[in-house]
């Protein structure tokens, strides 16, 4: 039984050419001067691979080493420096304890020299094309439905009853014990937004004053867009433990984007030995991801021949001459 919202994309998604204005560019995040990098690198090669129009913007800590930063660079990614954000002093013992630093992705709120972004977390590989989800109407919030199965939940309401909105039916909320149900909420490993300075300012100043909860900024940014959240297909952000939790409301060969993001799911990482890491769909798409990881042709420096750096001077003269006022923004030739 699928999960009770609408979560099939409706309505025009895909418009004939995107707008000249439009500024759009996937973004990740990363932090410290471990093998997440591995993660950022697949996820390049991956969008590549899924020959995405946009460009991947990494947001660093500056904890990323030198190196690390070159890698992301010679993969054709943006790499954008950003300031830690902490939450307030608490006695929260989050999830992971790591989950700490992951409000630091607050930080691409104010990346507003784009009008629409896709964030990704770096252990997301992009299967196929998602381009069209940037054409999805201002305004709102989109994000794939978690799931509250996973032993990641064991200190959390729903998991001591026994629920999860992925199965609503299953068992019911009890309102009159636990007040009313909780709103639809999202998974923040992947989500459509826009970027915003003044949504920025808010975010961070409100960050301040909200007790941390167990998933840090996740539990927040639920909280902060729950009047704006629109859930879309498990399709574009595969969280793995879905495949035992729910399959009913997965369909593998429809999957755009996965997420690894179960305990022991890290392709870089990968030994096998975690519970559920030996079922053969899990061993196949730690396979997926890294036949895409060891592709040397999705390389950036086996992609851009001359004319490429040619064209993408030009392209980036324009750009500037275009942002200086001295030139419109150069339409695009008609096709008549
Ligand atoms: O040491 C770390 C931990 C996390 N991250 C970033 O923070 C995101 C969220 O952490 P993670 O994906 O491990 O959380 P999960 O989705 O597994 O709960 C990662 O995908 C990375 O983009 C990172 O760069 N370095
Ligand atoms: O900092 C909190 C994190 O919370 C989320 O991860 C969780 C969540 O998906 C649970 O539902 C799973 O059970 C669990 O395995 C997984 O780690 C986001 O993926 C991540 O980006 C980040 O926001
Ligand atoms: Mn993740």
């Amino acid at each position: 039984m699928a999960p009770e919202s609408n979560t099939k994309l409706t309505g025009p998604v895909v418009s004939a050419t995107a707008n000249a204005g439009e500024k759009r560019a996937y973004v990740t995040f990363l932090a410290g001067n471990g093998d997440y990098v591995k993660g950022v690198v697949g996820l390049a090669k991956g969008l590549r691979k899924a020959e995405s129009k946009y460009p991947l913007v990494v947001a660093v800590l500056p904890d990323v080493p030198e190196d690390h930063r070159k890698q992301l660079v010679d993969q054709g990614c943006v790499v954008k420096e950003i300031e830690p954000v902490y939450p307030p002093e608490n006695q929260t013992e989050f999830a992971m304890a790591y989950y700490v630093i992951n409000y630091s992705k607050l930080r691409i709120w104010k990346f507003v020299e784009y009008n629409k972004m896709i964030y990704l977390d770096g252990d997301i590989q992009v299967f196929d094309n998602i381009d069209h989800l940037f054409e999805l109407p201002d305004g709102q919030f989109y994000a794939v439905m978690d799931c509250f199965c996973e032993k990641t939940w064991i200190h959390s309401p729903q998991y001591k009853i026994g629920y999860c909105q992925q199965c609503p039916e299953k068992v019911t909320w009890p309102e009159a014990k636990l007040g009313p149900k909780p709103p639809l909420y999202f998974n923040a490993g992947m989500f459509v937004y826009e970027p915003n300075l003044s949504t920025y300012h808010n975010l961070l100043d409100t960050v301040k004053v909200v007790p941390p909860t167990l998933f840090a900024e996740q539990d927040f940014l639920n909280m902060y867009f729950k009047d704006i959240y629109k859930p879309i297909p498990s399709a574009y952000n595969l969280v793995l433990a879905m495949l035992w939790r729910h399959p009913e409301n997965i369909e593998l060969d429809q999957v755009k984007v996965v997420h690894y993001c179960a305990a022991g799911a890290k392709p870089w990482r990968f030994t096998g030995e975690e519970e559920n890491m030996n079922r053969a769909d899990i061993k196949m798409l730690v396979k997926k991801w890294w036949d895409i990881y060891n592709d040397e042709s999705l390389d950036y420096k086996n992609i851009i021949g001359d004319g490429h750096k040619k064209q993408e001077a030009f392209q980036q003269f324009v750009e500037a001459l275009s942002q200086a006022g001295v030139l419109q923004s150069v339409k695009a030739p008609s096709a008549a």
